[in-house]
């Protein structure tokens, strides 16, 4: 894979006036300005259809950064006049005329060499269109690179991933495209690789003889905000489970690559994605389970139900929450349950990785009839970024032998400078030439089969929703899940 070390382009930003844009891409990019990872030689293009100018985009750029600086800092004059606005209807081949003008010309006045990075922040109905156009009008043929960043949902399921992938690759070549799954940029996430291949202790014990189960959650506190309509389409499965958890899965199943290389990284997190046990529909209830959110509260504000949101989501179906039991068929997992859990509006917002590993055969601590203190591996993903290792040690209690004690190392303490935004480093790397961190469409197409037969089981029966309180840990089967297998759900707090 080419990589180039000094990040030079012209970034397109395909829906440019929207959420993801104010929200996301602009406080990355001013990011990677100030901490000068990116300097003279790169400009942006802000296209959507609103008219507007380039000042009153730039207007709209420093908006977007005044949640994200000090109060103090002023945007400098040097960042803001990098932006440029370009009206453009992208279903209007005018559009790719006038972005194509527009383009050349800043290609020069910032030395750009030719490289373009097209960044689709639009709703995914346009994907293929925009990259058949950037084709069919020559801007996808500059002098240097051009590479192709698509958002989130890469298709509804495998069908239509599948169309989707045929209508992009028919104007790009794989290496061309880098697909976003934001987890995959996640300080934490990225860390998983590192714990695992840098570290004897863990490197060694990391299969079936040693780990009894490995548990991913991301929880959040939010409902389903403006984004209703998308999301009652797509439900918690969709949304979060079939890219972000699985990735994680991925990484903490994964054996180590032959090379920290795009290709191998790759090929490795797909062996993981081929080995999953396919989940027969008729028997869904066995391994997953979902979840939608009734009337509660959350830090003691009452909260709707996801039903009373809006009303089109009146007798919705949608789960907001789903909890799974993944099996891995290969040498390293056989018998070991990977459990995923994933929700909206549940008590805390946080993101967590536990790995859980086997007792002792004979703890000479513990009395076997007693609840045992498992070795915990506790990776931090959010809100606070770090790992804790759970150990027993022992006690000075009078009468008590040993105890649970804590190993901490957290990210967020260890310089006064925060670890950067997962956008901000997804950016970085997609100007450097390296994919690593985003997902290959073979991980895409496994990713929807084993989603889609969860999804046809979960046709065959009507839910009973509303069944978890906004402001709670989840409905009770997902407790029921891990208990029938003689596990429980380690705590997303305070562990
Ligand atoms: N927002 C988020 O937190 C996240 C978003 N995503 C994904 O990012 C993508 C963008 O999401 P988001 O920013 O929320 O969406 P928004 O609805 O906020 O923005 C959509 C953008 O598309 C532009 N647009 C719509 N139609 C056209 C058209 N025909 N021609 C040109 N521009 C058009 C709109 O601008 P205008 O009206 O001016 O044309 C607007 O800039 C989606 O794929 C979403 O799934 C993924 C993860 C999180
Ligand atoms: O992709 C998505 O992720 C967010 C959660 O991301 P996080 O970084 O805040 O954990 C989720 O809210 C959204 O529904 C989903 O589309």
């Amino acid at each position: 894979m080419e990589k180039q070390q000094e990040p030079k382009a012209v970034i397109v930003i395909f829906g440019a006036t929207g959420d993801l844009a104010m929200r996301k891409l602009f406080p990355s990019i001013y990011n990677l300005y100030y901490n000068g990872q990116i300097d003279e030689n790169v400009a942006v293009v802000g296209a959507a259809r609103k008219p507007w100018d380039n000042e009153t985009f730039r207007e709209h750029v420093k908006k977007s950064l005044m949640n994200k600086v000090d109060s103090e800092e002023e945007i400098p004059d040097s960042f803001l006049s990098r932006f440029f606005y370009e009206s453009v209807d992208v279903t209007e081949p005018s559009s790719y005329q006038n972005l194509q003008h527009l383009i050349t010309t800043l290609e020069e006045t910032y030395e750009t060499d030719g490289n373009r990075m097209f960044y689709l922040a639009m709703a995914p109905e346009f994907f293929g269109t925009i990259a058949q156009n950037l084709q069919a009008y020559g801007l996808k043929d500059g002098q240097g690179w051009t590479r192709l960043v698509i958002e989130k949902p890469f298709g509804h399921d495998l069908p239509s991933a599948q169309k989707l992938n045929n209508q992009v690759r028919e104007a790009f070549d794989e290496e061309q495209i880098y697909r976003i799954d934001h987890y995959l940029g996640k300080e934490m996430v990225q860390n998983i690789e590192v714990i695992r291949f840098a570290n004897g202790i863990f490197g060694h014990l990391w299969n079936n003889q040693y780990i009894s189960n490995i548990q991913i959650t991301s929880s959040e506190s939010l409902g389903v905000e403006e984004r209703f309509h998308f999301y009652n389409q797509s439900g918690a499965v969709r949304d979060m489970v079939q890219n972000h958890m699985l990735q994680m899965l991925a990484l903490l199943a994964m054996e180590p690559p032959i090379k920290l290389e795009t290709d191998e990284v790759r090929s490795e997190k797909i062996k993981v994605f081929r080995a999953m046990r396919p989940i027969k529909p008729e028997k869904v209830d066995q391994y997953f389970i979902r979840g939608q959110y009734g009337a509660g509260e959350i830090d003691g504000n009452p909260v709707k139900s996801y039903q009373e949101e809006h009303e089109a989501l009146e007798s919705s179906n949608t789960e907001t929450f789903v909890a799974g039991k993944i099996l891995i068929d290969n040498y390293r997992w056989a018998g070991v349950p990977f459990y995923i859990r994933t929700g909206k509006r549940m008590a805390e917002k946080a993101a967590k990785i536990v790995v859980e590993f086997k007792n002792m055969p004979m703890n000479l601590y513990y009395d076997e009839k007693d609840y045992q203190q498992p070795n915990l591996l506790v990776i931090n993903v959010q809100p606070e970024e770090g790992v804790t290792l759970h150990l027993n040690a022992k006690s000075n209690q009078p009468g008590i032998q040993a105890e649970p004690i804590k190993l901490s190392y957290s990210y967020n303490c260890k310089e006064r400078i925060s670890a950067p935004e997962a956008y901000e480093k997804l950016l970085l790397d997609c100007m450097l030439g390296d994919a690593t961190n985003f997902t290959h469409w073979d991980e895409v197409a496994l990713s929807w089969k084993f989603i889609d037969s969860i999804i046809e089981g979960w046709k065959m029966q009507k839910p009973d929703f509303p069944n978890y309180k906004a402001g709670s840990k989840g409905p009770e089967a997902a407790n029921q899940l891990l208990e029938k297998d003689g596990f429980h759900w380690w705590p997303i707090k305070d562990i």
